[in-house]
């Protein structure tokens, strides 16, 4: 479920007052997604979504989110537009909360992707890195490497209840991956949660790639790495190894990738997949009482984790360059 704030009918139609959309046709809450409250919305002029931010998003950010998927799709790239109101802004408030409704994106997630929707999303993850290069606002990612030990200690009391040796493997992770985080990568804007809830296709092509609420100022080779762990491998651990390599070649076919990003592929698919497990496992340690959202599994994120402990170069990714 994510709704979590009721909007009445009167409150969407005073806020929608503010804009040239025409008429209210139509509203309904969207099940999927976790972090913030969505809308189909109809109105005389087309189908939108409102979105509601809740709490995890800071507002301070808000504009970073909705000034790039402007800059985003202004550039041609498959994502929301944020729609203006007549004040020429594209952020309000409905119910107390900040609020914006973004133009609809035809298409479908797939849960199983193939080697060649993998192909299509790293030649699609490339479109987004080049799009973003001349947008002018900088969002330190505040999940990177700095943040994971802090995140820890929220749940290293308790990870052993999770799985037996979670924590002793974990403390071994962070002191590797704090000493080996490569500095200096080619950077811009990344998306920095692409998994496949978070892109549509219409048969084997993007369609639309939504949800940029993570989206930060980091290492572009750091965003490949979070979307082959979220796209290469099946929930019990096992590898893809086609589908990783249709992946990075899919994006280095559209962005050549530096033999420096290709040499720290195998330290940042292995902290990409430190960030997951450890917010996944922050946020299982603390469902709310009452809460109707399922918590995601850490386990998933450990059990790839074992997969790169035991890598050594970008071959054992499928690169084959
Ligand atoms: N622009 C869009 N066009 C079409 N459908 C959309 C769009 N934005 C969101 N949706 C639909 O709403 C659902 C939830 O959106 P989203 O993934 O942004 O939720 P969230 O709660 O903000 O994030 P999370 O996935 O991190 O929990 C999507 O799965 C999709 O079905
Ligand atoms: N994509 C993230 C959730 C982001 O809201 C995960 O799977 O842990």
């Amino acid at each position: 479920m994510a709704v979590y704030t009721d909007v009445s009918d009167e409150a969407l139609r005073a806020f929608l007052s503010e804009y040239d959309l025409g008429e209210l046709v139509s509203y309904k809450g969207i099940a999927e997604g976790v972090e913030n409250s969505n809308f189909f919305l109809q109105t005389g002029t087309g189908t939108y979504i409102l979105t509601l931010y809740e709490k995890r998003v800071s507002e301070a950010d808000l504009p970073f989110f909705i000034n790039l998927m402007g800059h985003l799709a202004r550039a041609g790239l498959a994502c929301p537009l944020p729609v203006r109101n007549r004040a020429g802004t594209a952020l309000g408030r409905l119910c107390g909360r900040p609020a914006a409704i973004v133009t609809f994106l035809k298409g479908v997630s797939l849960s199983h992707p193939s080697a060649e929707h993998c192909r299509a999303l790293g030649a699609a993850l490339a479109g987004l890195h080049a799009a973003g290069r001349d947008f002018p606002m900088v969002r330190e990612n505040n999940l990177s490497v700095a943040a994971w030990r802090p995140l820890f200690a929220q749940a290293e009391a308790q990870a052993d209840t999770v799985a037996p040796g979670l924590a002793a493997r974990t403390r071994a992770d962070l002191d590797l991956l704090e000493a080996a985080w490569p500095q200096g990568l080619p950077s811009g804007v990344i998306h920095a949660d692409l998994f496949t809830d978070n892109v549509f296709f219409i048969g084997d092509a993007v369609s639309g790639l939504i949800d940029f609420y993570f989206a930060c100022t980091d290492a572009f080779a750091y965003d490949l790495a979070i979307s082959l762990n979220a796209w290469c491998f099946d929930a019990d651990g096992t590898f893809h190894r086609n589908k990783a390599g249709a992946m990075i070649a899919g994006y280095d076919a559209v962005r050549k990738l530096e033999p420096a990003e290709i040499a720290a592929l195998p330290v940042l698919a292995r902290g990409a997949a430190m960030r997951f497990m450890l917010t996944r496992l922050v946020d299982w340690l603390n469902v709310p009482p009452g809460a109707l959202v399922q918590p995601k599994d850490p386990l998933e994120y450990d059990r790839r984790l074992s997969f790169h402990r035991k890598a050594t170069d970008a071959r054992d990714y499928g690169w084959e360059g």
